[in-house]
């Protein structure tokens, strides 16, 4: 019925969890695609063909890096499946993936875009490879890294580990950061974070809690699990905004500029599944891009899955390959819907 239009899906047990797969197959099958969840522990030529990848495999590829033998054979049997199979539409490429798993990669990449012709910056960061806090001193002045900072696991993805962070007020201080991580000037944004939601050429954007105003002081390093400050329906007593901060007039987000910062970083990464995590700043009105997701939540993004269908048709329709599309020029404005 479907012949090879059929999409084969791979996602960790977690998020498998959080995926309406009734309703995700019929999305598919009402754009004539067969959906089905491919088993990374049998065979994989034996479960094609399939015309589309759809995945994420961020934690997988993550331990691989890290030296765990099953997850590096199980990434080479999909790396290897993919080159013999080059006509077979990867969403996202695995090697575009790898770049966003290291913090200090994906910063550096936001940062030689041109969004900053637009008032749009990613903070100040540096990498922290070593426990020699002289070194570390040097490491900051030179990158101008100011206090307070969020000191973030170099590694973004692939384990709780990865959301470990501290916010580090003070030199003498330093200790507490454990490398390899990545120091990012904390900017302060009155708890409020945007997150948008990037599908192709489409993006919806949707607004969070997140950290209160934070200054340079003598205090001692605040410890946090990132995932227990941003998402839709978290309580963290780091959002309590301080009394006198409450009168800070609050910024309405400009729909265009975050249509920018969708547009550019799609092609920068040249991924169409992605989360970008933008703070406004406080009185400057700038916006700080602070954090970039593979194949994010999209909790509240509406009729995601039409939106997925649209961009894969999008994708097998196009005839060429993502390396190709990713690189043609585009008009960001045209593109990118707005919500
Ligand atoms: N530079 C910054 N200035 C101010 N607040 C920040 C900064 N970086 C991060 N935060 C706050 O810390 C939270 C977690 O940071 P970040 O998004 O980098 O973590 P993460 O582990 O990659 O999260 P996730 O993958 O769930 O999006 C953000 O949601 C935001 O509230
Ligand atoms: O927990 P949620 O469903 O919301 O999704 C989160 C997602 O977890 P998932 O892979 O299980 O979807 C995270 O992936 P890992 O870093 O853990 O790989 C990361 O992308 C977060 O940014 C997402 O939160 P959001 O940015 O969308 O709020
Ligand atoms: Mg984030």
């Amino acid at each position: 019925m479907f012949g090879n239009k059929r999409i084969a899906c791979w996602m960790s047990e977690k998020k498998s969890q959080k995926v309406k797969w009734a309703e995700f197959e019929q999305v598919c099958s009402n754009y004539g695609y067969e959906l089905f969840k491919l088993d990374l522990e049998k065979d994989i030529e034996n479960q094609g063909p399939f015309s589309v990848f759809l995945h994420k495999l961020t934690d997988i590829i993550a331990l691989a890096n890290q030296g765990d033998a099953k997850s590096k054979n199980t990434i080479n049997l999909v790396e290897n499946y993919i080159s013999t199979h080059p006509e077979i539409i990867v969403i996202d490429p695995i090697p575009n993936v790898r770049q966003l798993l290291d913090r200090y990669k994906a910063y550096s990449i936001i940062h030689a875009t041109d969004l900053h012709k637009h008032g749009v910056f990613t903070p100040n960061f540096c990498e922290i490879t070593t426990s020699n806090n002289q070194k570390t001193v040097e490491e900051l002045n030179a990158a101008c890294v100011t206090y307070p900072f969020i000191c973030k696991p170099s590694l973004g993805h692939g384990s709780k580990k990865a959301h470990e962070m501290l916010i580090v007020f003070n030199e003498g201080n330093l200790r507490d950061c454990k490398p390899p991580c990545v120091a990012q000037a904390f900017i302060n944004h009155n708890a409020i974070l945007y997150k948008i939601f990037i599908v192709g050429d489409q993006y919806y954007f949707v607004e969070r809690p997140s950290l209160k105003n934070f200054h340079a002081s003598d205090q001692k390093t605040i410890f946090f699990d990132s995932s227990d400050v941003s998402k839709a329906d978290s309580q963290s007593s780091l959002s309590v905004l301080d009394l006198e901060d409450e009168q800070i007039p609050k910024t309405r987000p400009d729909p265009i500029i975050l249509g920018k910062i969708a547009c550019t970083l799609r092609k920068a990464f040249k991924m169409d599944l992605l989360g970008v995590d933008v703070v406004i700043e406080n009185f400057t009105g700038k916006y700080a891009i602070i954090d970039v997701n593979a194949y994010p939540g999209y909790d509240g993004f509406p009729n995601f899955y039409h939106a997925l269908l649209k961009c894969i048709v999008d994708q097998v329709n196009s005839g060429i390959n993502t390396e190709r599309k990713h690189n043609l020029k585009v008009d960001c404005l045209n593109i990118i819907k707005t919500n």
